[in-house]
């Protein structure tokens, strides 16, 4: 396969995420009571979901020519067609939608790209913020604000037990809380004082991009389209997600979308697994 990945593409994704956001904030600004529907698999989805659907699909489309899209809110292609495909985008167009209907604005747009399984570009938006996290194999992890661009890394575990600070996890608000209780339980055990920030989307997977966070146990259910964004950009930030066994999370690979269990882990150099399965 040649090589398609550049600073350019990835610019362009950005540039393409951020006008899907665009389209979200319309929603969530607009005056009256939101609409919300719920999905066959009991999951909410409202106009914004649908809106930056719409932006993102023929965009993507058309960015690299013969690379499908595979959309949380668009038609899934049978497991034995998409088996095929060794290269594509898989998007969420709107990650944490019950967050955007409390209207916290902990919800995000997310492309990524997947060759061979693996994410190798990735970029999450967060509208109301203004901020985008975007990264890429040979490329690095950047984030975007009002105050411009900078270049992020994970942060490393060593000075922080060294120097006694308590190590910081990040959870979903509204998945898993009585598993990362206990897993909690266990680290401090170990470890001492941790701290505990909860947020929706892929958000979080960020917060270890950036070396906000230590750890992010997803011990809950996803999708592939809600994380392989935000993988991307922590494996280009230097961090890794990895399944129950400490497997690297995969694409594709099976006719159901569900991930594993997971971990998303800011220093892969620390011995987490000791910690995490004891
Ligand atoms: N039972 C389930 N099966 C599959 N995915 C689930 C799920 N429960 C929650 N999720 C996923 O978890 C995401 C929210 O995670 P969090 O709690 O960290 O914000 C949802 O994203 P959407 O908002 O895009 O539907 C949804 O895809
Ligand atoms: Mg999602």
């Amino acid at each position: 396969m040649e090589n398609v990945i550049s600073r350019e593409l990835l610019d362009r994704v950005i540039a393409i995420s951020v006008q899907a956001g665009e389209a979200i904030l319309e929603v969530y600004n607009a005056s009256g009571e939101l609409e919300v529907d719920t999905k066959s698999d009991d999951s909410p989805v409202t106009a914004a979901d649908l809106a930056a659907h719409r932006i993102l699909l023929p965009a993507l489309e058309q960015l690299i020519e013969g690379v499908p899209v595979l959309s949380e809110e668009g038609k899934l292609p049978p497991f034995e067609v998409r088996s095929q495909w060794n290269r594509y985008w898989i998007i969420d167009p709107l990650d944490g939608t019950k967050e955007f209907i409390r209207r916290n604005g902990e919800f995000t747009v997310n492309v990524a790209l997947i060759e061979n399984g693996e994410p190798v570009l990735g970029v999450v938006h967060v509208p109301v913020l203004d901020i985008t996290y975007a990264g890429a194999r040979s490329l690095g992890a950047i984030k975007r604000d009002a105050g411009g661009e900078k270049t992020i890394g994970v942060r490393a575990m060593q000075p922080r037990l060294d120097s006694s600070q308590p190590i910081e996890v990040v959870a979903s608000r509204s998945h898993g809380a009585g598993a990362v209780d206990e897993l909690l339980a266990r680290i401090e055990g170990s470890l001492g004082e941790t701290g505990l920030k909860n947020m929706g989307s892929s958000l979080k997977l960020c917060l270890v991009a950036e070396g906000a966070a230590d750890l992010y146990p997803r011990l809950a259910l996803t999708c592939e389209w809600d994380t392989a964004a935000a993988q991307a950009v922590v494996e280009a930030a230097g961090g890794i997600v990895v399944d129950e066994q400490f497997a690297l999370l995969r694409y594709n690979q099976k006719d159901a979308l569900l991930n594993p269990f997971f971990y998303v882990i800011g220093d892969p150099s620390y011995d987490w697994k000791s910690l995490l399965l004891g």
